[in-house]
């Protein structure tokens, strides 16, 4: 499974007719069991790419190239459960054929198992995201998509449901792609870090971080966090 993206343009019209331009030029290439990771200031176009990248925005210049048959789990920072279904519910919906040891074994990790009968308004932010990470999981996609997952959860939250994304992204041979804000989620998470300019996005920096995910140690991610922020985005 591969991922070619290759977006020379995107714009959308305003009220006034006039000409936004979004994305500049974004071209990189996601191979299975690689994760990406979008990092980039606020406005300047992640959603739109990952939009584009969902299929669900074919107007843009460039092409983008997969794999055919690719399954696709996407988790956003706003869950999107069914409020009228349970939990267990909300996530057979997306794959009504899943067996049980899969499902059991999913809300095992992500610690989900007593909430399986409670419906979304029962749920914190943070149990409401586990629940929609569970759901994209549950379809065992090639390439998972997740838009800021860590966002609005205290530290604490955010570092358990990071490990929880590390060991469901080990259990897969996928691409997965993330947005985040936060450099030491990035650098704890991901091999390969596109650093985006403000908009019309384009790639300023591309950052390969070769030690498994799983040996990263503490003051491994401290040097490149060190040397990350030395970059001076800004000139680029
Ligand atoms: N459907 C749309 N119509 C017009 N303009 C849009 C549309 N969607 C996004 N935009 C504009 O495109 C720009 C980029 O928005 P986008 O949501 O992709 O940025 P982002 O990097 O994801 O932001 P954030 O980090 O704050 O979530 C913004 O200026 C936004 O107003």
């Amino acid at each position: 499974m591969q991922l070619e993206v290759n977006i020379t343009g995107k714009s959308f019209a305003s009220a006034a007719g006039k000409r936004h331009d979004v994305l500049d030029n974004v071209t990189f290439t996601l191979n299975a069991g690689e994760v990406g990771v979008l990092f980039g200031p606020s406005g300047c176009g992640k959603s739109t790419l990952l939009r584009i990248l969902a299929g669900l925005d074919g107007n843009y210049q460039g092409h983008v190239a997969c794999s055919p048959g690719m399954r696709l789990g996407m988790v956003f920072q706003e869950p999107r459960l069914l409020p009228w279904r349970t939990v267990e519910e909300n996530v057979r919906l997306a794959t009504p054929h899943v067996d049980d040891s899969t499902l059991s074994a999913l809300f095992e990790v992500l610690e989900l198992t007593v909430h399986r009968n409670h419906f979304p308004g029962e749920l914190s932010l943070g149990l409401a995201r586990r629940v929609a990470l569970a759901r994209a999981f549950a379809i065992e996609p090639d390439f998972l998509i997740l838009d800021e997952p860590l966002a609005s959860l205290d530290n604490a939250l955010a570092g358990r449901l990071r490990d929880q994304v590390a060991t469901l992204v080990a259990s897969r041979k996928m691409m997965t792609l993330l947005v985040t804000h936060d450099l030491d989620d990035a650098v704890r998470l991901g091999d390969r870090l596109f650093f985006l300019s403000p908009r019309p996005a384009r790639i300023l920096h591309v950052e390969t971080i070769t030690a498994p995910r799983a040996s990263r140690d503490e003051a491994q991610i401290g040097e490149i966090k060190r040397q990350l922020s030395q970059l001076d985005l800004a000139n680029m």
